[in-house]
Protein backbone atom coordinates (compact mmCIF):
# COMPACT_ATOMS: atom_id res chain seq x y z
CA UNK A 1 0.00 0.00 0.00
CA UNK A 2 1.24 4.00 -0.79
CA UNK A 3 2.22 5.66 2.24
CA UNK A 4 -0.30 6.74 5.08
CA UNK A 5 -1.20 10.60 4.81
CA UNK A 6 -1.51 12.24 7.85
CA UNK A 7 -4.87 14.58 7.87
CA UNK A 8 -5.74 16.45 10.73
CA UNK A 9 -9.41 18.27 10.80
CA UNK A 10 -9.54 21.65 12.74
CA UNK A 11 -13.22 22.53 13.63
CA UNK A 12 -15.48 19.29 14.39
CA UNK A 13 -18.58 21.37 13.91
CA UNK A 14 -20.96 20.66 11.13
CA UNK A 15 -18.80 20.81 7.83
CA UNK A 16 -15.37 19.42 9.77
CA UNK A 17 -17.21 16.34 11.18
CA UNK A 18 -18.85 16.13 7.44
CA UNK A 19 -15.54 15.91 5.55
CA UNK A 20 -14.15 13.78 8.33
CA UNK A 21 -16.42 10.82 7.36
CA UNK A 22 -15.39 11.57 3.50
CA UNK A 23 -11.64 11.19 4.76
CA UNK A 24 -12.36 8.15 7.02
CA UNK A 25 -12.91 6.55 3.98
CA UNK A 26 -9.75 6.46 2.49
CA UNK A 27 -6.97 3.72 3.72
CA UNK A 28 -3.98 5.80 3.61
CA UNK A 29 -5.38 8.80 5.50
CA UNK A 30 -4.32 8.55 9.32
CA UNK A 31 -7.16 11.63 10.51
CA UNK A 32 -6.12 12.99 13.79
CA UNK A 33 -9.44 15.50 14.43
CA UNK A 34 -9.11 18.87 17.05
CA UNK A 35 -12.69 18.84 18.83
CA UNK A 36 -13.30 21.35 21.75
CA UNK A 37 -16.72 22.04 23.30
CA UNK A 38 -18.09 19.06 21.70
CA UNK A 39 -14.47 16.74 22.96
CA UNK A 40 -16.52 14.72 25.67
CA UNK A 41 -19.63 13.89 23.13
CA UNK A 42 -17.09 13.23 20.34
CA UNK A 43 -14.85 10.87 22.89
CA UNK A 44 -18.46 8.71 23.01
CA UNK A 45 -18.91 8.72 19.17
CA UNK A 46 -19.56 11.44 16.59
CA UNK A 47 -22.77 10.63 14.11
CA UNK A 48 -23.61 11.59 10.75
CA UNK A 49 -26.96 11.81 9.79
CA UNK A 50 -26.64 7.88 10.67
CA UNK A 51 -24.78 5.96 13.20
CA UNK A 52 -21.49 6.11 11.31
CA UNK A 53 -18.23 5.57 13.27
CA UNK A 54 -15.21 8.05 12.75
CA UNK A 55 -11.77 6.34 13.26
CA UNK A 56 -9.48 9.21 13.94
CA UNK A 57 -7.41 10.15 16.69
CA UNK A 58 -8.56 12.74 18.83
CA UNK A 59 -6.92 15.45 20.40
CA UNK A 60 -8.42 18.73 22.41
CA UNK A 61 -5.39 21.22 20.50
CA UNK A 62 -3.28 20.63 17.32
CA UNK A 63 0.21 20.89 19.90
CA UNK A 64 -0.94 16.95 21.05
CA UNK A 65 -0.43 16.37 17.33
CA UNK A 66 2.40 15.75 14.85
CA UNK A 67 2.80 17.56 11.61
CA UNK A 68 0.66 16.79 9.04
CA UNK A 69 0.14 16.55 5.22
CA UNK A 70 -2.66 18.32 5.34
CA UNK A 71 -4.45 20.54 8.14
CA UNK A 72 -7.94 21.24 6.71
CA UNK A 73 -9.75 24.19 9.00
CA UNK A 74 -13.46 23.73 9.36
CA UNK A 75 -13.45 26.44 11.92
CA UNK A 76 -15.62 29.53 11.78
CA UNK A 77 -13.59 32.15 10.06
CA UNK A 78 -14.04 34.39 13.30
CA UNK A 79 -10.51 34.46 14.98
CA UNK A 80 -8.65 33.36 11.95
CA UNK A 81 -4.65 35.21 13.11
CA UNK A 82 -5.21 32.89 16.68
CA UNK A 83 -6.31 29.77 15.02
CA UNK A 84 -3.04 30.05 12.38
CA UNK A 85 -0.90 30.55 15.46
CA UNK A 86 -2.63 27.74 17.07
CA UNK A 87 -1.73 25.53 14.11
CA UNK A 88 1.89 25.92 14.33
CA UNK A 89 3.13 22.94 16.09
CA UNK A 90 1.33 20.60 13.34
CA UNK A 91 2.67 22.88 10.72
CA UNK A 92 6.22 21.34 8.51
CA UNK A 93 7.11 24.16 6.31
CA UNK A 94 7.80 21.92 4.05
CA UNK A 95 5.41 19.22 3.69
CA UNK A 96 2.12 20.71 5.37
CA UNK A 97 -0.88 22.28 3.03
CA UNK A 98 -3.26 23.99 5.00
CA UNK A 99 -6.73 23.34 2.92
CA UNK A 100 -9.43 26.34 4.22
CA UNK A 101 -13.03 25.20 4.18
CA UNK A 102 -14.75 28.12 4.60
CA UNK A 103 -17.24 30.61 3.90
CA UNK A 104 -15.99 34.07 2.94
CA UNK A 105 -13.27 35.71 0.75
CA UNK A 106 -10.03 37.10 2.17
CA UNK A 107 -10.00 33.66 4.58
CA UNK A 108 -6.30 32.82 3.43
CA UNK A 109 -4.28 35.95 4.03
CA UNK A 110 -3.34 35.13 7.05
CA UNK A 111 -2.81 31.21 6.77
CA UNK A 112 -0.05 33.35 4.15
CA UNK A 113 1.61 35.60 6.13
CA UNK A 114 2.29 32.84 9.06
CA UNK A 115 3.56 30.17 6.92
CA UNK A 116 4.81 31.71 3.87
CA UNK A 117 6.15 28.55 2.17
CA UNK A 118 3.40 26.20 2.81
CA UNK A 119 0.94 25.29 0.23
CA UNK A 120 -2.98 27.34 0.70
CA UNK A 121 -5.62 24.45 -0.95
CA UNK A 122 -8.76 26.79 -1.20
CA UNK A 123 -12.47 25.34 -0.91
CA UNK A 124 -15.58 26.31 -1.52
CA UNK A 125 -18.34 24.32 0.16
CA UNK A 126 -21.92 23.78 -0.92
CA UNK A 127 -22.78 21.16 1.41
CA UNK A 128 -25.61 21.95 4.10
CA UNK A 129 -24.94 20.64 7.77
CA UNK A 130 -26.01 21.36 10.97
CA UNK A 131 -24.39 19.89 14.44
CA UNK A 132 -27.71 19.44 16.36
CA UNK A 133 -26.10 18.70 19.54
CA UNK A 134 -22.42 18.34 20.68
CA UNK A 135 -20.91 15.58 17.74
CA UNK A 136 -24.44 14.38 15.79
CA UNK A 137 -24.16 16.32 12.51
CA UNK A 138 -27.05 16.78 10.37
CA UNK A 139 -26.27 16.54 6.27
CA UNK A 140 -29.37 18.34 5.11
CA UNK A 141 -28.82 18.96 1.85
CA UNK A 142 -26.27 19.30 -1.44
CA UNK A 143 -23.11 18.06 -1.87
CA UNK A 144 -20.17 20.00 -3.68
CA UNK A 145 -16.98 21.38 -2.98
CA UNK A 146 -14.92 23.22 -5.37
CA UNK A 147 -10.69 23.35 -4.40
CA UNK A 148 -7.87 25.30 -6.17
CA UNK A 149 -4.59 26.25 -5.27
CA UNK A 150 -4.29 29.95 -3.13
CA UNK A 151 -1.06 31.08 -5.31
CA UNK A 152 2.37 31.02 -3.64
CA UNK A 153 5.26 32.14 -5.58
CA UNK A 154 7.90 30.63 -3.39
CA UNK A 155 7.01 26.78 -3.81
CA UNK A 156 7.68 24.58 -6.86
CA UNK A 157 4.23 24.97 -9.37
CA UNK A 158 4.76 21.36 -9.62
CA UNK A 159 4.88 20.06 -5.72
CA UNK A 160 1.46 22.49 -5.30
CA UNK A 161 -0.02 20.48 -8.36
CA UNK A 162 1.21 16.95 -7.28
CA UNK A 163 -0.31 18.09 -3.32
CA UNK A 164 -3.63 19.62 -4.69
CA UNK A 165 -4.09 16.16 -7.04
CA UNK A 166 -3.15 13.86 -4.14
CA UNK A 167 -5.50 15.96 -2.07
CA UNK A 168 -8.36 15.49 -4.80
CA UNK A 169 -7.74 11.52 -4.94
CA UNK A 170 -8.59 11.90 -0.96
CA UNK A 171 -12.23 13.52 -2.05
CA UNK A 172 -12.52 10.62 -5.07
CA UNK A 173 -11.79 7.99 -2.47
CA UNK A 174 -14.53 9.69 -0.31
CA UNK A 175 -16.92 9.44 -3.23
CA UNK A 176 -17.32 12.81 -2.16
CA UNK A 177 -18.79 15.46 -5.39
CA UNK A 178 -16.05 17.83 -6.12
CA UNK A 179 -14.23 19.70 -8.91
CA UNK A 180 -10.86 21.33 -9.49
CA UNK A 181 -11.24 25.06 -9.99
CA UNK A 182 -8.30 27.57 -11.77
CA UNK A 183 -10.76 30.12 -10.88
CA UNK A 184 -11.17 29.39 -7.18
CA UNK A 185 -11.36 33.07 -6.11
CA UNK A 186 -13.86 33.60 -8.57
CA UNK A 187 -16.05 30.56 -7.01
CA UNK A 188 -15.22 31.90 -3.42
CA UNK A 189 -16.52 35.36 -4.79
CA UNK A 190 -20.06 33.85 -6.35
CA UNK A 191 -20.65 32.26 -3.31
CA UNK A 192 -19.81 35.16 -0.68
CA UNK A 193 -22.66 36.69 -3.08
CA UNK A 194 -24.88 34.10 -2.38
CA UNK A 195 -23.58 33.94 2.06
CA UNK A 196 -23.83 38.19 1.88
CA UNK A 197 -27.13 37.93 0.29
CA UNK A 198 -29.29 34.46 2.41
CA UNK A 199 -26.95 34.54 5.28
CA UNK A 200 -27.57 38.05 6.63
CA UNK A 201 -31.28 38.57 5.48
CA UNK A 202 -31.90 35.18 7.49
CA UNK A 203 -29.91 36.05 9.87
CA UNK A 204 -31.57 39.68 10.52
CA UNK A 205 -35.18 38.55 10.03
CA UNK A 206 -34.49 34.95 11.52
CA UNK A 207 -36.98 33.51 8.72
CA UNK A 208 -35.70 31.40 5.92
CA UNK A 209 -35.30 32.82 2.50
CA UNK A 210 -38.41 31.52 1.25
CA UNK A 211 -40.51 33.12 3.67
CA UNK A 212 -38.30 36.21 3.31
CA UNK A 213 -38.96 36.47 -0.65
CA UNK A 214 -42.59 36.64 0.38
CA UNK A 215 -42.36 39.00 2.62
CA UNK A 216 -43.03 41.74 0.48
CA UNK A 217 -42.92 42.82 -2.86
CA UNK A 218 -39.87 44.63 -2.35
CA UNK A 219 -37.74 41.57 -0.70
CA UNK A 220 -36.36 40.02 -4.04
CA UNK A 221 -35.26 43.52 -5.71
CA UNK A 222 -33.75 44.35 -2.29
CA UNK A 223 -32.14 41.04 -2.55
CA UNK A 224 -30.66 41.63 -6.07
CA UNK A 225 -29.23 45.38 -5.37
CA UNK A 226 -27.14 43.41 -2.90
CA UNK A 227 -26.07 40.65 -4.90
CA UNK A 228 -25.33 43.75 -7.51
CA UNK A 229 -23.18 45.54 -4.95
CA UNK A 230 -21.34 42.31 -3.81
CA UNK A 231 -20.57 41.29 -7.33
CA UNK A 232 -19.70 45.09 -8.62
CA UNK A 233 -17.20 44.93 -5.50
CA UNK A 234 -15.90 41.34 -7.11
CA UNK A 235 -15.06 43.04 -10.30
CA UNK A 236 -12.97 45.97 -9.20
CA UNK A 237 -11.26 43.26 -7.25
CA UNK A 238 -10.57 41.60 -11.22
CA UNK A 239 -12.85 39.12 -10.54
CA UNK A 240 -15.16 38.53 -13.70
CA UNK A 241 -18.66 37.82 -12.04
CA UNK A 242 -21.35 38.34 -14.64
CA UNK A 243 -24.13 40.04 -13.98
CA UNK A 244 -26.60 37.00 -14.75
CA UNK A 245 -24.90 35.33 -11.74
CA UNK A 246 -27.72 37.32 -9.90
CA UNK A 247 -30.82 35.46 -11.95
CA UNK A 248 -28.75 32.30 -11.35
CA UNK A 249 -28.47 32.27 -7.59
CA UNK A 250 -32.58 33.94 -7.68
CA UNK A 251 -33.32 30.55 -9.73
CA UNK A 252 -31.91 28.41 -7.37
CA UNK A 253 -32.47 29.60 -4.20
CA UNK A 254 -36.52 29.65 -5.28
CA UNK A 255 -36.06 26.13 -6.41
CA UNK A 256 -34.85 25.04 -2.92
CA UNK A 257 -37.31 24.84 -0.18
CA UNK A 258 -37.08 28.05 2.57
CA UNK A 259 -33.55 27.44 4.31
CA UNK A 260 -31.84 29.24 6.84
CA UNK A 261 -28.08 29.57 6.97
CA UNK A 262 -24.91 28.67 9.00
CA UNK A 263 -24.76 32.63 10.41
CA UNK A 264 -29.14 32.10 11.47
CA UNK A 265 -27.75 29.11 12.95
CA UNK A 266 -24.73 30.85 14.99
CA UNK A 267 -27.25 33.51 16.07
CA UNK A 268 -29.77 30.77 17.53
CA UNK A 269 -26.97 29.57 19.48
CA UNK A 270 -25.62 32.70 21.04
CA UNK A 271 -22.34 32.10 19.12
CA UNK A 272 -19.90 34.73 17.23
CA UNK A 273 -20.73 34.99 13.50
CA UNK A 274 -18.93 35.61 10.48
CA UNK A 275 -19.17 38.56 9.68
CA UNK A 276 -15.67 39.84 8.47
CA UNK A 277 -15.27 37.42 6.10
CA UNK A 278 -18.51 37.19 4.13
CA UNK A 279 -19.65 41.28 4.26
CA UNK A 280 -16.57 42.82 6.40
CA UNK A 281 -13.74 41.86 3.77
CA UNK A 282 -16.05 42.89 0.65
CA UNK A 283 -17.12 45.96 2.12
CA UNK A 284 -12.71 46.79 2.99
CA UNK A 285 -12.25 46.22 -0.69
CA UNK A 286 -14.94 48.58 -1.74
CA UNK A 287 -13.37 51.28 0.59
CA UNK A 288 -10.43 50.51 -1.10
CA UNK A 289 -11.71 50.81 -4.95
CA UNK A 290 -14.11 53.48 -4.15
CA UNK A 291 -17.02 51.37 -4.16
CA UNK A 292 -20.56 52.56 -2.94
CA UNK A 293 -21.82 49.66 -1.45
CA UNK A 294 -24.85 50.81 0.87
CA UNK A 295 -26.98 47.53 1.22
CA UNK A 296 -24.04 45.58 2.42
CA UNK A 297 -22.83 48.20 4.78
CA UNK A 298 -26.04 48.49 6.48
CA UNK A 299 -26.21 45.02 6.96
CA UNK A 300 -23.18 44.45 8.23
CA UNK A 301 -23.67 47.67 11.07
CA UNK A 302 -26.58 45.77 12.04
CA UNK A 303 -25.13 42.28 12.29
CA UNK A 304 -22.02 43.87 14.10
CA UNK A 305 -24.40 44.80 16.37
CA UNK A 306 -26.07 41.69 17.33
CA UNK A 307 -22.63 40.02 17.23
CA UNK A 308 -21.38 42.29 19.71
CA UNK A 309 -24.67 41.36 22.05
CA UNK A 310 -23.97 37.68 21.19
CA UNK A 311 -19.99 38.09 22.28
CA UNK A 312 -20.78 39.98 25.51
CA UNK A 313 -23.33 37.34 26.18
CA UNK A 314 -20.38 34.33 26.21
N1 LIG B 1 -22.98 24.46 8.07
C1 LIG B 1 -23.15 24.69 6.79
O1 LIG B 1 -24.19 24.29 6.23
C2 LIG B 1 -22.12 25.41 5.99
C3 LIG B 1 -21.01 25.97 6.60
N2 LIG B 1 -20.04 26.54 5.80
C4 LIG B 1 -18.84 27.12 6.41
O2 LIG B 1 -18.07 26.06 6.98
C5 LIG B 1 -17.31 26.57 8.09
C6 LIG B 1 -17.61 25.73 9.32
O3 LIG B 1 -18.98 25.93 9.63
P1 LIG B 1 -19.86 24.88 10.44
O4 LIG B 1 -19.26 23.55 10.39
O5 LIG B 1 -21.26 25.08 10.02
O6 LIG B 1 -19.72 25.47 11.92
P2 LIG B 1 -20.05 24.77 13.32
O7 LIG B 1 -20.48 25.87 14.20
O8 LIG B 1 -20.92 23.59 13.14
O9 LIG B 1 -18.63 24.27 13.77
C7 LIG B 1 -17.58 25.18 13.86
C8 LIG B 1 -16.38 24.49 14.43
O10 LIG B 1 -15.34 25.46 14.50
C9 LIG B 1 -14.94 25.60 15.86
N3 LIG B 1 -14.72 27.02 16.09
C10 LIG B 1 -15.64 28.00 16.11
N4 LIG B 1 -15.08 29.16 16.36
C11 LIG B 1 -13.76 28.92 16.49
C12 LIG B 1 -12.64 29.72 16.78
N5 LIG B 1 -12.76 31.03 16.96
N6 LIG B 1 -11.45 29.14 16.89
C13 LIG B 1 -11.32 27.81 16.71
N7 LIG B 1 -12.33 27.00 16.44
C14 LIG B 1 -13.54 27.55 16.33
C15 LIG B 1 -16.06 25.07 16.71
O11 LIG B 1 -15.53 24.62 17.94
P3 LIG B 1 -16.33 24.91 19.28
O12 LIG B 1 -17.59 24.12 19.18
O13 LIG B 1 -15.44 24.45 20.35
O14 LIG B 1 -16.56 26.40 19.30
C16 LIG B 1 -16.60 23.95 15.84
O15 LIG B 1 -15.82 22.79 15.97
C17 LIG B 1 -17.73 28.05 8.25
O16 LIG B 1 -16.81 28.87 7.57
C18 LIG B 1 -19.10 28.10 7.53
O17 LIG B 1 -19.42 29.36 7.03
C19 LIG B 1 -20.12 26.56 4.45
C20 LIG B 1 -21.21 26.03 3.82
C21 LIG B 1 -22.31 25.46 4.53
C1 LIG C 1 -25.59 25.85 3.35
C2 LIG C 1 -25.47 27.20 2.65
C3 LIG C 1 -25.13 26.95 1.17
C4 LIG C 1 -26.83 27.83 2.72
O1 LIG C 1 -26.88 29.08 2.17
C5 LIG C 1 -24.40 28.05 3.28
O2 LIG C 1 -23.41 28.36 2.69
C6 LIG C 1 -24.53 28.55 4.68
O3 LIG C 1 -25.51 28.24 5.35
O4 LIG C 1 -23.60 29.27 5.12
Amino acid sequence: MSHPIDVMIYGLGAIGSFYAFILNRSERVRLTVVARSNYDAVCQNVRLSSPLRLFAHLVKSPDEASTMDYIICANKAIDQHRVAAVLKPAVDPDRTSIVIIQNGVGNEEVFREQYPRNLIITCVTWVGATQTRPGVVNHTKSENLQIGTFPNPRLDQTIATERLTEFAALLEHGKTRFQICDDIQQKRWEKVVWNAAWNSVTTLTMVDTQTWLHSSPDAEPFTRKLMFEVITIARACGVPLGDDLIDQQMAKIKAMPGIGSSMQVDRKNGRPMEIDVILGFPLQKAKEHGVLAPYLESLCVLLRAIDQRLRAAL
